[in-house]
């Protein structure tokens, strides 16, 4: 059976996301690319459908991105939304203005005849996100859809299969986005929706045996899910080829290191190597305090404990990581501003010795929970709440020292006890304390306090891309805050984060 691909050309929009999981929602495998991706690169993938994203840019603009044209000549159907439609008509002869009244949130759409809305009545509210418009079709093109303000709310040419909708059909609060997306992808791609997580595990373990053959490969281990899927699904491919390494660098949660090779010896028949790496990561982190230096020099460390302890190991080709979309899209793209560096992405030195697999690099982590489940692990390391690589070393605001992990590390264990039973601990996705850099004013014990304060995070979410704050009951608050100014020395104060992302991020850096 051909396999199913979408392409999602990536010009910087805000949903670009949205629109992955929409299409995978409808079983349909996509990948984002950058815009400048080569239309030879675009025939050996041999996508059946294509999708132009939205962007910030305005296609008449010098040096705004563009795709290769020939892209549109392929005969492959493809969808321009905003942006995307923009540079669609702009590429083949239209002319995009710039329009007096911008047009932002809840629109009323009028719909006309069009294979995109076939089986949407002739009106639907849309979301739209613009100030640019087509104001002239390109040639062949017609119009499929407009609003008071916009005559060109969505084009096509059917013969060329090339279809734009101005307005977000990724977005919940387009209506019927949903039904738009689906005929495009089944009606005009034709496509059968044969993608399932069953699907997409026989497809890596393919593609991993060809990669890597009869050569050897070292696996970043962390004990959390995205790393022990990765790790599973790669043994499943080259068996006892895989050693897994299990750094700790000093920053794990209390008792983690015990517990996590403890965990994987019981449930995984897999070579395992736990590396005590504490005192060289600590003393590369003393007296560094920007975020994104501590960042780095984390992620350079990690790859040298690798590469040291590959070369014990023999020849070792290939390292595997359980790098998922999230942690690619917030290192920053061509076109995605850098948020803050995932060590395993952006924090990696350019020296490195190792080619990557990384068979979760287009996922997303519930979609990363569903393979792990397929494969057979276990329920509570799946539900495993995520944990950062650079771990609490991103907790401790601002230097990092023995005394401040200590502070969270006896904290967060409280704060993870309390939440379990509380029984609370599946409903949120994440929750963990930090210590930012302050010290406040207390009374204890009739005397004065200078100590420090620690903050709660806790927030629920889908995917990690955005998040709110978990509204924990005040009960259960006050036994965490009690327990933790009572029980940790130091602290005399306890705050609660009750910011969503964005604004804020999960992590405090
Ligand atoms: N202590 C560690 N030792 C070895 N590799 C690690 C360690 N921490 C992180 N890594 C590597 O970095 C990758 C990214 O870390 P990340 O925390 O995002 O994923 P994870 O730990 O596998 O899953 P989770 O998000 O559930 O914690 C991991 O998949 C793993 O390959
Ligand atoms: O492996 C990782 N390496 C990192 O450098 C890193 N930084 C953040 N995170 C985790 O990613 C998710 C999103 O976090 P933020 O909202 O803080 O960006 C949350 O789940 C964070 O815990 C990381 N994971
Ligand atoms: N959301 C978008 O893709 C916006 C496209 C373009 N920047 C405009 O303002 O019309
Ligand atoms: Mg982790």
């Amino acid at each position: 059976m051909e396999k199913e691909l979408v392409l999602i050309l990536d010009f910087g929009g805000q949903y670009n996301q949205l629109i992955a999981r929409r299409v995978r929602e409808h079983n349909v495998y996509c990948e984002v690319v950058p815009y400048d991706i080569s239309v030879e690169e675009v025939k050996r993938k041999n996508p059946q459908g294509i999708i132009f994203t939205g962007g910030p840019a305005s296609v008449y603009e010098e040096g705004s991105p563009k795709c290769d044209p020939e892209i549109l000549k392929l005969g492959v159907p493809v969808l321009g939304i905003c942006y995307g439609m923009q540079l669609m008509a702009h590429l083949l002869g239209g002319k995009v203005g710039r329009a007096d009244k911008r047009e932002y949130g809840k629109t009323l759409v009028s719909l006309r005849e069009s294979r995109l809305f076939k089986g949407i009545s002739h009106e639907d509210i849309c979301w739209m996100s613009h100030t640019c418009f087509v104001d002239v079709l390109p040639p062949g093109f017609k119009v499929a859809a407009d609003t008071d303000s916009c005559p060109v709310a969505a084009m096509f040419d059917e013969d060329r299969k090339l279809y734009g909708v101005q307005f977000h059909p990724e977005v919940e609060h387009t209506q019927h986005g949903k039904e738009m997306l689906k005929n495009f992808l089944f009606d005009i791609c034709k496509l059968r929706g044969t993608w399932t997580t069953g699907s997409f595990i026989d497809e890596a373990v393919a593609h991993i045996k060809e990669k890597v053959g009869n050569k050897k490969a070292i696996c970043a281990l962390s004990g959390g899910v995205d790393s022990s899927v990765a790790a599973v699904l790669v043994h499943k491919a080259i068996g006892n080829n895989l050693t897994c390494i299990f750094v700790d660098h000093g920053l794990l949660r209390k008792d983690e290191g015990d517990q996590v090779e403890q965990v994987f010896k019981e449930k995984f028949d897999m070579n395992l190597i736990r590396v005590n790496a504490q005192s060289r990561f600590l003393g590369k982190l003393a007296g560094v305090t920007e975020p994104e230096r501590k960042r780095k020099i984390i992620g350079e460390e990690f790859i040298r404990v690798f590469e040291e302890e590959a070369k014990k190991l023999g020849k070792i080709d290939f390292l595997v990581q359980g790098t998922i979309y999230p942690d690619v899209i917030e290192s920053g793209t061509k076109t995605a501003a850098v948020i803050k560096s995932h060590h395993n992405v952006g924090g990696l030195p350019e020296d490195m010795e190792f080619e990557l697999i990384e068979p979760l690099r287009q996922l997303f982590k519930d979609e990363v929970r569903l393979v792990g489940l397929e494969l057979g692990i276990p329920e509570d390391l799946i539900w495993r709440q995520p944990f950062p690589g650079p771990g609490l070393g991103i907790r401790v605001l601002g230097e990092v020292t023995e005394e401040k992990l200590h502070i969270v590390r006896e904290s967060d264990a409280i704060l993870r006890e309390e939440i379990k039973n509380a029984n609370l601990h599946r409903s949120i996705w994440q929750y963990f304390t930090c210590l930012p850099d302050i010290r406040s004013v207390g009374v204890m014990g009739d005397e004065r306090t200078y100590s420090h304060t620690v903050a709660i995070r806790a927030v629920t979410s889908n995917d990690a891309m955005t998040a709110d704050w978990a509204r924990i009951p005040y009960e259960v608050l006050e036994r965490i805050s009690s327990r933790i100014v009572n029980e940790v020395e130091h602290v005399n104060r306890v705050v609660y984060d009750i910011t969503s992302k964005p604004p804020a991020t999960i992590e405090w850096e």
